[in-house]
């Protein structure tokens, strides 16, 4: 699991820590991890000896962790320019270490032919965007040969939401200490910080909980539910699927597709008669029930929305079936149009888009948009139900608080019409398997980000290849 935490919960844990250690001794650690990771990535283009290394240097402690990390690769051989954010404000020990190693300050024109450039300009004390000098080093950075490896996190994204407002650096790799900072799980600022390595400083004082999450291979292969060796179909669980209209059958199809490829023992379709046939057409194992919840057979679990219309009386009622049922469901899409009244709580998964949960708050897309892991909480404490939010980053919230999720494997890929439902009947189904909402969500979205990945290594994928896919993709992680 990747555990991120915010500036303040760091900030504190630093300053536990320091007062405990000789001054200087963490950004000695810091700057220690950087210079062994710049020394990886050099050696793989010829060698740190006789490389040429430029450094970003803000005004900072970031700019710090850079010089001591340049006078590091400098003792090894390396030809180290620091070009200086501002002259008359610097980490002054950093500078003298890196200048008593035989580096030196330069001007811009040093990233022309570096090989690696580390950016040093801001760390988690930056604020809003870069501006005037920085704006135009990383604008230069982007446009230089070199690999970028970034201090702590890309100079410019917002830490602690992930938001990225205008220029920012783009890094290859990032070094980041202590711990991950939330930005480096979130999207658009995640994609700025390229592969992401923790070096461990020491922090120990930080809070119970992560302010975010994410789940990686290891967990994930734990939580998908295995078959034990005498369970039967009712035991591994059953899902019943109310998704799918007269005008909307596919969603309901997929829907289904999605939950068969979720591990349980079977999926039971409530819905218009003619969807169902189509359904029975393709997959002959599904029970095809009574048109409305209330009259199917036993489920675990329901996934409801997908191919809803809004102000329809019969997808009003399948919803509040669902609901009314008390057991774990998915409201996707259309069921989202009929919560008013409804009693949810956390066994409930809601599954918005930025532009539905905008709709859900009263407020306009792009707010949720530029600020999704506030909306994210903030959606779930106030429908009190369980909230995974879609998206680039996919963000999943619980009402009660605690970590929120990131989902790590999100790809552009999956932005294809009918994914959405794939998503709902998977996480259905993993519900019905038995996993807390939480886990249900998060898992479904890993699986269903990863199964785009693959998929689309073929071309460019439709939603039905995400269905093909997925068993491959629980196979990569057993
Ligand atoms: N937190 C930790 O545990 C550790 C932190 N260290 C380093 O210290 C960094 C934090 O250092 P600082 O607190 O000095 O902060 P930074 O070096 O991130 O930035 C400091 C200064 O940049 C200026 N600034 C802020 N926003 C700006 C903007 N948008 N454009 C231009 N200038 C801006 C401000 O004058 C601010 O005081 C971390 O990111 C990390 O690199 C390491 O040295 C050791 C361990
Ligand atoms: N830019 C993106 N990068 C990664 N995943 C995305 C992106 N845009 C959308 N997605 C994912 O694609 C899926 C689309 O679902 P949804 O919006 O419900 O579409 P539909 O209703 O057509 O199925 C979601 O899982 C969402 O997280
Ligand atoms: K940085």
């Amino acid at each position: 699991m990747r555990r991120a935490y915010h500036v303040d919960e760091i900030r504190r844990a630093e300053a536990d820590l320091m007062a405990r250690l000789p001054d200087g001794a963490l950004m000695q650690r810091a700057a220690a991890g950087l210079a062994a990771v710049a020394a990886r990535i050099l050696r793989d283009s010829g060698g740190v000896y006789g490389a040429r290394v430029a450094l970003l240097v803000g005004v900072g402690d970031n700019g710090g962790d850079a010089l001591y990390a340049g006078a590091g690769l400098a003792r090894r051989g390396a030809r180290v320019r620091a070009v200086l954010l501002d002259e008359t404000r610097v980490h002054a020990g950093g500078l003298a270490a890196l200048v008593e190693a035989g580096g030196r300050t330069a001007d811009e024109t040093a990233l022309d032919d570096a090989e690696l450039i580390i950016d040093g300009m801001l760390g988690i004390g930056g604020h809003g965007g870069l501006r005037g000098r920085a704006a135009q080093l990383a604008r230069a950075a982007a446009d230089a040969a070199a690999a970028v490896l970034a201090v702590d996190l890309p100079s410019g994204i917002d830490a602690d939401s992930g938001q990225v407002a205008g220029t920012c650096v783009r890094a290859d790799a990032t070094v980041t200490f202590g711990a991950y900072k939330p930005g480096l799980l979130i999207d658009p600022a995640a994609e700025h910080a390229g592969v992401v390595e923790l070096v461990d400083i020491g922090l120990s004082a930080l809070p119970e909980h992560a302010a975010v999450e994410a789940l990686q291979a290891a967990d994930v292969a734990g939580l998908l539910p295995r078959p034990s060796h005498a369970t039967d179909k009712y035991l591994r669980g059953v899902v019943g699927v109310a998704c799918g209209s007269v005008d909307y059958p596919g969603a309901g199809m997929l829907a289904v597709g999605g939950a068969l490829r979720g591990g349980v023992g079977a999926v039971r379709y409530s819905g218009p008669r003619q969807v169902g046939e189509e359904i029975l057409r393709r997959w002959p194992e599904v029970l095809v029930e009574a048109e409305l919840p209330s009259a199917a057979g036993r489920v675990q679990a329901w996934v409801c929305g997908s191919g809803l219309p809004a102000d329809d009386e019969y997808a009003a009622q399948r919803t509040k079936q669902v609901v009314d049922s008390a057991l774990p469901a998915v409201l996707d899409a259309g069921a989202l149009t009929y919560l008013d009244d409804l009693d949810l709580g956390e066994h409930i998964v809601l599954t918005p888009h930025a532009g539905e949960a905008a709709r859900l708050l009263g407020v306009e897309r792009a707010q949720v948009e530029a600020n999704r892991l506030d909306f994210v909480r903030g959606l779930a404490a106030e429908l009190g139900a369980t909230v995974l939010l879609k998206g680039s980053t996919t963000l999943i919230a619980e009402p009660g608080g605690g970590a929120v999720r990131a989902n790590p494997t999100g790809t552009a890929a999956l932005a294809t019409a009918g994914s959405g439902d794939v998503l709902a009947g998977l996480i259905g189904a993993l519900l019905a398997a038995g996993l807390r909402p939480l886990d249900a969500a998060s898992v479904g979205a890993y699986m269903h980000g990863l199964a785009g990945r693959l998929a689309r290594r073929e071309g460019p994928i439709a939603a039905g290849d995400l269905l093909a896919s997925l068993p491959r993709a629980w196979h990569n992680l057993q």
